[in-house]
Order: structure tokens, then sequence, then C-alpha cells
């Protein structure tokens, strides 16, 4: 639904985004992380024809992203969103659907059901005097006015308190299981955690991480193993009437186990952690940042000089 070769964005002396691919499936929820001046921003406007590339090929629903007919198949939701504050939702609403041609009372229909489904019940008031959480609704309500396939979302839920939250993220996945396609981006990893089929983790203008989160566990997650035995060992620490260690591999497991049964002990529990979506994006930003670090000593020349 949505394929993005190559893309590559500057501005001026600032390369914003230096080769990104990525590909999105038809109803797939993706989500885009990384962390303050990735690049997330430009790749999403560009996905929406807001930006156009500097070098790559960008396609929405069939179409290119420049072309005025993809507009059509897509919502997006920018990461600020500025409304008409003297409009009411209802009116601010009709006004983007007559911009799309949307019939009346199509229209009004798409309007009422999805404020029903945001829970904004507040639908005369002007937007001016709403939280900034009532703002969002009405900004998400308006990317769905067009009734599109693909949804492009900034930072849905960025500033918003939890049920809010909760409201926008339970939404997204709705749309998805509904059959739309959902790119969005995020901070904070517990939402992309919870809704998202796959995901990217762009850092320094690339795509440093790509996959389920499965996959991406696999390469650069690790399992750590808190064992507990009925004896004390060195590094072992005292939790009520046993004692605990933390390792690495069930190898070593293994080796406590033997060491454990050597002084009359047995080994009684064993409890295994998984890295946290945290610890993923840590371990990948962290070799991201020392990859461009190298490209950066091997463009000026150092690696040369030092072999
Ligand atoms: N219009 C612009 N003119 C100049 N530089 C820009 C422009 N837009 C973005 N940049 C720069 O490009 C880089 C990527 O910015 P972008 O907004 O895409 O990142 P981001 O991952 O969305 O970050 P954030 O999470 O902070 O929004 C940054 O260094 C930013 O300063």
């Amino acid at each position: 639904m949505i394929t993005v070769s190559g893309l590559r964005k500057t501005y001026g002396d600032v390369v914003a985004v230096r080769g990104v691919d990525l590909d999105v499936r038809d109803g797939e929820v993706f989500g885009l992380v990384g962390p303050n001046g990735a690049g997330k921003t430009t790749t999403l406007k560009t996905i929406c024809g807001l930006v156009e590339p500097t070098a790559g090929d960008v396609r929405v629903a069939g179409y290119d992203a420049t072309d005025p007919a993809m507009r059509h198949h897509l919502g997006f939701l920018p990461e600020e969103s500025p409304l008409y504050e003297e409009m009411t939702p209802r009116s601010y609403l009709r006004f983007f659907a007559d911009l799309y041609d949307v019939p009346r009372e199509t229209a009004d229909g798409r309007i009422a059901a999805a404020l029903d489904r945001l829970d904004l019940d507040v639908r005369d008031r002007p937007v001016g005097d709403f939280s900034k959480g009532m703002k969002r609704k009405v900004a998400i309500a308006r990317s769905l006015v067009n009734d599109p396939d693909v949804l492009v979302y900034d930072e849905p839920a960025s500033g918003l308190d939890p049920v809010t939250t909760k409201t926008v993220v339970d939404f997204t996945r709705e749309l998805a299981a509904e059959g739309k396609t959902v790119l969005f981006s995020a901070h904070d990893l517990y939402h992309v955690e919870a809704v998202c089929d796959r995901i990217a983790v762009m850092h320094d203008g690339r795509v440093a991480a790509k996959g389920t989160l499965d996959d991406i566990r696999g390469e650069y997650g690790s399992v750590e193993y808190r064992v507990a035995l009925t004896r004390q060992l060195d590094g072992a620490e005292s939790v009520g009437d046993h004692y605990e260690l933390t390792v690495e591999s069930m190898d070593k497991v293994e080796a406590l186990r033997e060491r454990v049964q050597g002084v009359g002990g047995e080994v009684v529990d064993i409890r295994t952690r998984e890295s946290s979506l945290e610890d993923l994006f840590l371990a990948i930003t962290g070799e991201s940042k020392r990859a461009a670090e190298e490209r950066t000593r091997v463009e000026r020349g150092e690696h040369e000089l030092e072999g």
C-alpha cells in the first residue's frame, strides 16, 4: 500500500533523510519510531506528498505520492494540527468534507460516526474552547472525512492524558481491523508495542532496524534468567527464604545448578525476562550511532590515516 525506495531529503546542508526503504502492507499498523530529529516527520510528509523528495520513489495506493489524485486515498494527521478555532467540530469537519467533494449526507454520517467512536460529545461549541485531547480527536475525525484507505498519523497520542491516549490507540487498531492501512510515528514505545504489526526504527535519517517486534527482538534483544537457589552462592542476593542470581544464558543456569548442588542446595525456580522495546530501542540507536560515527570517520579519511 505504501512503498518508499531510496528516499533522500536534504534542506540546504541538512540531510533529513538519507536513503530510506519502507514497505507498508494493506491493512497493517506500521510504527515509525526514533529519537528527535531521526527523520520521521520528513518521511511521513514525503509519503503524504507535502514534501518533495530530493531523490527516491514514494508510492501510495498505486499513485506517485506527488500525484494530486493520491490525496483522495489518504488521511493525514500532522504532529501539530492547527484548527479553525471559531468553528464547531461539525462545521469544521463539513468544511473539509466539502474540500474532498463528499456529499453532505455522506459527510454528516461519517462525521457523526467518527466523533461517536472517539467519544467526543461536544459538537456545537467552538473548537477554540476545547482541551488538547478534544482538539486531537477533531483532527483525527478530519483525517477520515474522505474515507481514505491509508492513514498517516504523526505522533497521534503525544501529549495526551492516559484515557484519551487509550481511546486514540484503540481507535487506530480498529481502523486497521476494518481494512485501513495505518502508518504512524511515536515516541511512546509502549503504544507502539501495543498496536503495531511491524515497526521501523529510524536514526540519523536511516532505518536502523525493521520488522515485527519478534524479528527485532531476535536480532537485537537478549533474554535474562533469574535463578532462585536454596543456598547462598557468590553474588547471589538474599530474597525471603532463598537466594537469587541473574545470568544471560541457559549454559550459565546449568553451571549455577552444578555449583549449588555442590554445596547441598538446588535450583528452585528460573524466570526469564525478555528485552523490552525500550531496551531494544536503546540497543538499536546505540549501534546506529556507532555506525554513523564510523561513517563520519571514514568520510573524514581518519580510517586511512590510522591504517
Ligand atoms: N524544513 C526544514 N528545514 C531545515 N531542516 C529541517 C526541516 N525539516 C526538518 N529538518 C531537519 O531534518 C532533520 C529530521 O527532522 P524530522 O522532523 O524529520 O525528524 P523527526 O524524527 O520527526 O523528529 P521529531 O521527533 O523531533 O519531530 C532534523 O535535523 C531537522 O532539524
